[in-house]
């Protein structure tokens, strides 16, 4: 049996739909306050409770988990700046009183979704597992302290581990309101005829992976013993050249509005994925298919 937390949510869905898919069993843990009862899986069983929670033990039966897929969290970066404690209870405390729990009841195996977040402002690039750390906000510093959480566990009970240190995950059910993806909102708003704002030159770059290939890596850590992991593209794509394809596949006539940058983030960014790669895992979905599958699902679910 396998605990996904945060399993009713953007990445964590996907995750629970590729299990499913091979036959594991499921439990979702998650209270949806961003994560949404439409991307709940049937077949999964569905707890609605939060990670924070002392007595979780008394509405999971922990004893029938082997591993904890860990996806819930406070994820949007620019309210961690605002609202850092909150930020780090649910981050850093929710994912210490989950590794309790895996304690107590001698669960053996976390996979933990970490960030590109982590490394900040980058000194070289592409950025691989070894880059220092420096994050940038609360949010990127709160998911390294839940990597170091996860690597103590392991040395003080043995409790192994696989970190998944995603870039920036797109794809379908990523809410264009909610989570703040940059090619969920262009696509949102070309949609609705809109015209999208590009903050500064338009010229600051992003590793964007396809939420299919950030699922299929978690299945496959499922056997990575201890590893710290990037998942991205390793490739590089500007904001700028993110629109005009968006703008081609959706036939959108407009233009961007161009306004200041905004401040605290970095510039250029993206990922070394050979670590990733030596392991089996690469991505199969490229940006223009991948944005064409979300381009299919806005159109569905929203008009
Ligand atoms: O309407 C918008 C939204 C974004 N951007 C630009 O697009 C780039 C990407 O912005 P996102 O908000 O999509 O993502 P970030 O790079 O800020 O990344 C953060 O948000 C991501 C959400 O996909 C992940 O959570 C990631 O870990 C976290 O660092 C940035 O340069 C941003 O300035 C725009 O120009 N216009």
């Amino acid at each position: 049996m396998i605990l996904v937390t945060g399993g009713a949510g953007f990445i964590g869905s996907h995750i629970v739909d590729k299990l499913i898919e091979n036959n594991y069993d499921v439990i979702i843990l998650d209270n949806l306050t961003t994560g949404n009862k439409n991307n709940i899986n049937p077949k999964a069983e569905f707890i609605n409770a939060d990670i924070r929670d002392k007595d979780l033990d008394k509405k999971i039966n922990f004893k029938d988990i082997e591993v904890v897929i860990h996806q819930a969290a406070q994820i949007n970066v620019r309210s961690s700046v605002e609202n850092p404690i909150y930020d780090g209870d649910i981050n850093v405390l929710g994912t210490t009183n989950i590794l309790e729990f895996m304690r107590k009841y001698d669960i053996n195996k976390i996979i933990f979704a970490s960030s590109v977040g982590v490394y900040g402002e980058p000194n070289y690039l592409p950025v691989d597992e070894n880059h220092p750390i420096n994050p940038l906000s609360p949010y990127g510093l709160s998911k390294y302290v839940g990597e170091e959480y996860i690597k103590l566990y392991n040395r003080l009970y043995g409790i192994e581990y696989a970190i998944l240190r995603y870039s920036n995950v797109y794809g379908e059910r990523q809410d264009p309101k909610g989570e703040a993806g940059v090619i969920s909102i262009f696509i949102d708003k070309m949609l609705k005829n809109e015209n999208p704002i590009i903050f500064g030159d338009g010229n600051q770059t992003r590793d964007f992976v396809y939420v299919g290939d950030v699922a299929k890596a978690n299945i496959m850590a499922l056997n990575w013993k201890n590893e710290t992991v990037n998942i991205g593209t390793g490739k590089e794509t500007s904001v700028n050249k993110l629109f005009n394809i968006i703008k081609n596949e959706i036939g959108f006539k407009g233009n961007a509005i161009y306004d200041k940058p905004r401040e605290g983030e970095v510039y250029r960014i993206y990922l070394d994925i050979k670590k990733a790669e030596s392991l089996g895992w690469e991505p199969e979905v490229d940006l223009k298919e991948g944005i064409k599958r979300v381009v299919n699902w806005m159109k569905n679910i929203n008009r």
